[in-house]
């Protein structure tokens, strides 16, 4: 359902990050390594297959001159969500943000924070939920858990500042 791919397995330690959100969604995915630079026919046969083979959003992450999240964006006709690496040579992770965000009139990419992969695989989930009700209620459920768990903290909180609260 949710294709993941990244410029390098140096990538890996952040991108895993969409794969485990995923997974704890019960979305399948598949993950591997395509880069536009390296390997610019596989990056051109993933893009163009991708719909074909029941790949319904696909999530890119690419650091430094990251231009695979638009490439890819430019041949498939599927969303495709950039994830913004900051890698170890590059510009405060601006390179990827700028190359990733401003793409051209016609050809989006929904560019998530820098290295949020995890947001890239939550907004992934709420694209296929838009048209699947069961994977919709599993985000109601995910947004239900994450408020149960900041009220939690709020008591934690409380606790330690008794009177730092107005009600
Ligand atoms: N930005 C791209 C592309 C691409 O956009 O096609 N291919 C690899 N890369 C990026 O190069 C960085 C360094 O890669 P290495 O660690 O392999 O040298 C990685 O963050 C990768 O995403």
């Amino acid at each position: 359902m949710v294709g993941i791919i990244m410029g390098s397995d140096s990538d890996l330690p952040i991108m895993k990050q969409a794969a485990e959100v995923l997974t704890e969604l019960n979305i399948p995915f598949e993950l591997t390594i395509v880069s536009a630079h390296r390997t610019p026919q596989r990056m051109f046969d993933y893009a163009k297959s991708a719909h074909e083979r029941g790949i319904n959003v696909i999530i890119a992450g690419a650091g430094g001159a990251a231009h695979l999240p638009g490439m890819v964006a430019s041949i498939t006709p599927l969303p495709v969500v950039g994830v913004p690496i900051k890698s170890s040579n590059s510009i405060d992770g601006w390179d990827s943000i700028l190359s990733i965000l401003q793409m051209p009139n016609g050809i989006p990419v929904a560019t998530v924070a820098v290295n949020a992969a995890k947001n890239a695989g939550i907004l992934a989930a709420r694209i296929l939920g838009a048209t699947n009700p069961t994977i919709q209620q599993r985000m109601v459920k995910y947004q239900e858990d994450l408020q149960k768990a900041v009220e939690a903290k709020i008591e934690i909180v409380k606790g330690d500042y008794p009177n730092g609260f107005d009600q």
